[in-house]
Parts: C-alpha cells; structure tokens; sequence
C-alpha cells in the first residue's frame, strides 16, 4: 500500500509553491526516465492552485511540450460552456504555457455539447486505450488499467473526488476505466469520470483542499470514519495530501508523516 502523507501550509500561496514544485520536480523524473509526463487535473478550485506554474523559475524550466494532459472527471457539456472542466483547465492554465495541443485530451465537443454522458465516458476510454496503444499512457502491472504519473485531485465538502460522490454506486465500477453519472449531487448534474481502479493506479496522487468547509470529510477520509469517497484514494507510489490550516482543523495528530 503506497504511503498516504499529507503536508500542511499557512497559506494558499505557501500551497500553490508546494504544488508547483512537486510536479516540477515529477516532470522532470518522468520527462528523463520516459520522455513523456501525463499529467490528469480536475476541476474546481485545483487550477487556481497552479499559478507558480507560469512563473520563473518553472515557465522555463519544464520540458512542456513532453506533457500529456487529461482530466479525471468532466462535465457533459461543450468546450466554450461555463461549466467545462476543460474551458477552467485551458483559460486558467492551459492557454499560459507551451502544451501542444494534440497532447491535451478533452472530452469530445459534440458530445458533450450534446450532452449525452454515456457515449462520452465511451468515447474518452477509447481515447485512453488509444494513447495506450502508443505508449504515452503506461499500464498498472498486470492489470491492464492505465497508469497516470501524476493525478492532481480535489474534494468536495461531501468527500467526494473526480465525480465519485457518497452512497452513489459509481464508485463500486470495477471494469470500466471512464463512466458517467447523471444525477451528481454537484452541478451540473451530468458528468464522465475516471472509475477507482483507474484514479488508485496512478504512480502518484495528488490531494490538494484549501477551507474549513472540507475539514470534517478531510479527518473523515483519515479516519475512515464516514462514507467519503476520497478516503478510498491511494496511489502506486505515493499520495500526498496538500492541505491549508482550515482545511487540516480536524485531522487527529499524528498515525500519518506530515512532511
Ligand atoms: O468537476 C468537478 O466538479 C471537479 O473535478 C470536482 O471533483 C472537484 O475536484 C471537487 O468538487 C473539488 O472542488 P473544489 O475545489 O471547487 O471544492
């Protein structure tokens, strides 16, 4: 079981130099051993995070046309709609540093515009198979599922994570490596996400939750004490929790290394 650590700062700016200097340092690990560093994001507040990404000494630094770009949830919607995951990802991050764009994979546009889940979670495993197939996604051992190198997650004040919500069965997909929900209890309501098995895969995950409204699904998720999917979350190597003060309130002392 990979090590589950969690690191605490005073504040979000302390969290976002933190956060910037881990992926900078696993970029360049992975650009050197494999050449190629796939990174997946989430929505929410995580992209607001990423600011010291653009800025010296990393905008120069990270060898960024080796990066490969996916998303661990998405919502059903187009790509230019308020809501997409991938229109945060592109305006707040994306668009600043020099990504191709054949190697950020978004959801399909039509179907997202057209707002059929199903057929979207299809369409964007096969995508994965594809990058699979071309050796830019490894796979977990000998189960077959891919292998992130680097997952950068959030949590909602519920506990959940990607689009794994409590008391909803996604959770328990064992097979799939994308599938949908259409009633989230978060808006809007209809959305793809990456199933257990694949998110568990990932050499390294990354948990980063900033607020005290998180704080109790935060010790929740240490403590195994209530149904909150993010206390599922675990990684090949390691996981790392970037928390703020607010949101590391409620976490008992001690029983994890704080770094
Ligand atoms: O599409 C989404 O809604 C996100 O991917 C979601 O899983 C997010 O990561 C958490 O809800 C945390 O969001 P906040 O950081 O905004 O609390």
């Amino acid at each position: 079981m990979a090590p589950v650590k969690r690191r605490v700062f005073n504040t979000k700016n302390e969290l976002a130099a933190g956060l910037a200097k881990y992926t900078a340092d696993l970029s360049s690990k992975f650009c050197k051993e494999r050449g190629v560093f796939t990174v997946v994001l989430s929505g929410g507040d995580l992209i607001s995070w990423l600011w010291k990404l653009l800025g010296p000494p990393y905008i120069d630094s990270i060898e960024w046309s080796k990066w490969h770009i996916f998303w661990v949830d998405e919502r059903v919607c187009g790509w230019d709609d308020v809501d997409s995951n991938y229109k945060l990802a592109y305006d707040g991050f994306l668009s600043k540093v020099p990504i191709p764009a054949e190697n950020i994979y978004a959801i399909d546009n039509g179907l997202g515009a057209e707002g059929n889940a199903e057929l979207a979670a299809e369409r964007y495993e096969e995508g994965l198979r594809q990058k699979v197939n071309q050796n830019i996604i490894r796979t977990y051992k000998s189960s077959g599922f891919p292998q992130f190198d680097l997952q950068l997650l959030g949590m909602g004040p519920d506990g959940h994570m990607a689009s794994l919500f409590p008391g909803h069965d996604e959770i328990n997909e064992k097979v799939k490596w994308v599938t949908y929900i259409t009633d989230s209890p978060k808006p809007p309501p209809k959305r793809i996400t990456f199933t257990l098995p694949v998110i568990n895969c990932a050499s390294y995950n990354v948990m980063a939750v900033c607020d005290k409204e998180q704080a109790d699904s935060v010790a929740a998720a240490f403590t195994h004490t209530k149904d909150v999917p993010a206390g599922r979350l675990t990684a090949d190597v390691e996981v790392v929790w970037f928390l703020d003060q607010a949101a590391a309130s409620k976490l008992p002392r001690g029983g994890c290394s704080i770094l």
